[in-house]
């Protein structure tokens, strides 16, 4: 199959190699410019969790191909878009009128219903999912990453067209198992609350890497997260359908205990945290500023996602 990867971010790159792998033929599109920049290779230093349970870190340089534009005629059959929820609209404006018939997996955070956000992209050829994987690229340029075994897909009963089949045919042949998401919508916002949370105590501890073995950060993140779960019944999610995912948020302090043991001893619990050290990353900023927005239009009091936005400045 013929993959387009937007971008030659992190999750861009860590399933743009293993599709690649896997015998896909992928390229990444970056903006005019970068390519020279980027160059032909990525160094990538991956804990993968396809090959054993807690991840098997596997260093190397890897070829890859990178192009400034996207033409419809350029024939991709999947488009991977995965970019944080604030440049999501315009990510979606520049390849809506270059993807031809490709499918485009929108493959990130998304706030609002996900067919607005990915607007203007064809509703009949956009898939949703999420990763399972996280990292970042250190000053040297090499990408440090986990890569779990499973990831996400939307499975609601209308939404299963033949795109969802061909996606998830894609992501089961590079050894990945496919969780069918029956609410997609619900579960992306739940997520985006999630990392509100976590980027609420990453204002306060230098970024994600600041919460790792800290079982008080999680704590304050979980309870950062708990205050802004009335949004999600209030945008007419049902909560019962993610009971299991809400249930950190009702025993918060056992969870942290374990998120920070797990953190502290295991590296494919850490790296997604470790990466994320700059305090002045665009997207924490984002998270935070757009969740605000959304509780403060519903008269939720949110005093812990306030302070921290009061610390970000
Ligand atoms: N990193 C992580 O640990 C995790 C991330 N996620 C989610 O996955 C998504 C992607 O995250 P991540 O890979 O970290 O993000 P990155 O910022 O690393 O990657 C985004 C890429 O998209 C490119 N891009 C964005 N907009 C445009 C545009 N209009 N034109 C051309 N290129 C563009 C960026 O290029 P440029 O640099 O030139 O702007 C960059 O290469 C987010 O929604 C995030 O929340 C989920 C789980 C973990
Ligand atoms: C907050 C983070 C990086 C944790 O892995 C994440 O899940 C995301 O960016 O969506």
């Amino acid at each position: 199959m013929r993959v387009l990867m937007f971008g030659r971010g992190v999750i861009a790159t860590i399933y743009g190699l293993a599709l690649e792998a896997a015998g896909h033929d992928v390229e990444f599109y970056v903006r005019p410019g970068r390519a020279t920049e980027y160059g032909s290779t990525v160094e990538a230093d991956i804990t993968d969790a396809r090959i054993a349970l807690l991840g098997r870190q596997i260093r190397r340089t890897a070829s890859i191909r990178l192009r400034e534009s996207v033409e419809p005629a350029d024939g991709f059959d999947l488009v991977i878009l995965s970019v944080g929820h604030h440049r999501l609209a315009a990510a979606a404006s520049y390849l809506t009128p270059r993807i031809g018939t490709a499918t485009v997996l929108v493959f990130g955070n998304v706030l609002d219903d996900p067919l607005d956000a990915s607007a203007p992209l064809p509703a009949t050829q956009v898939v949703f999912g999420f990763p399972q994987a996280g990292g970042g690229f250190s000053s040297d340029g090499v990408l440090h990453g986990a890569l779990f075994r499973n990831v996400i897909i939307d499975a609601h009963r209308e939404r299963s067209t033949s795109r969802n089949s061909a996606v998830r045919t894609v992501f089961e042949q590079a050894g990945f198992t496919v969780r069918d998401q029956r609410d997609m919508r619900g579960w992306l916002w739940l997520h985006f609350l999630a990392d509100a949370g976590m980027h609420a105590q990453g204002a306060h501890r230098g970024g994600l890497a600041g919460l790792i073995g800290n079982r008080r950060g999680f704590r304050e993140a979980l309870l950062t997260t708990r205050e802004l779960l009335p949004l999600l019944s209030a945008h007419g999610v049902d909560v019962n359908r993610h009971r299991r995912s809400v249930l950190p948020y009702q025993f918060p302090i056992p969870t942290s205990a374990t998120m920070a043991w797990a953190t502290a001893h295991l590296p494919i619990a850490r790296i997604s945290l470790a990466a994320h050290t700059d305090p002045d990353a665009a997207e924490p900023s984002a998270v935070l500023r757009d969740a605000a927005r959304k509780v403060r239009q519903l008269g939720i009091q949110a005093p812990r996602l306030e302070a921290s936005l009061r610390k970000m400045g």
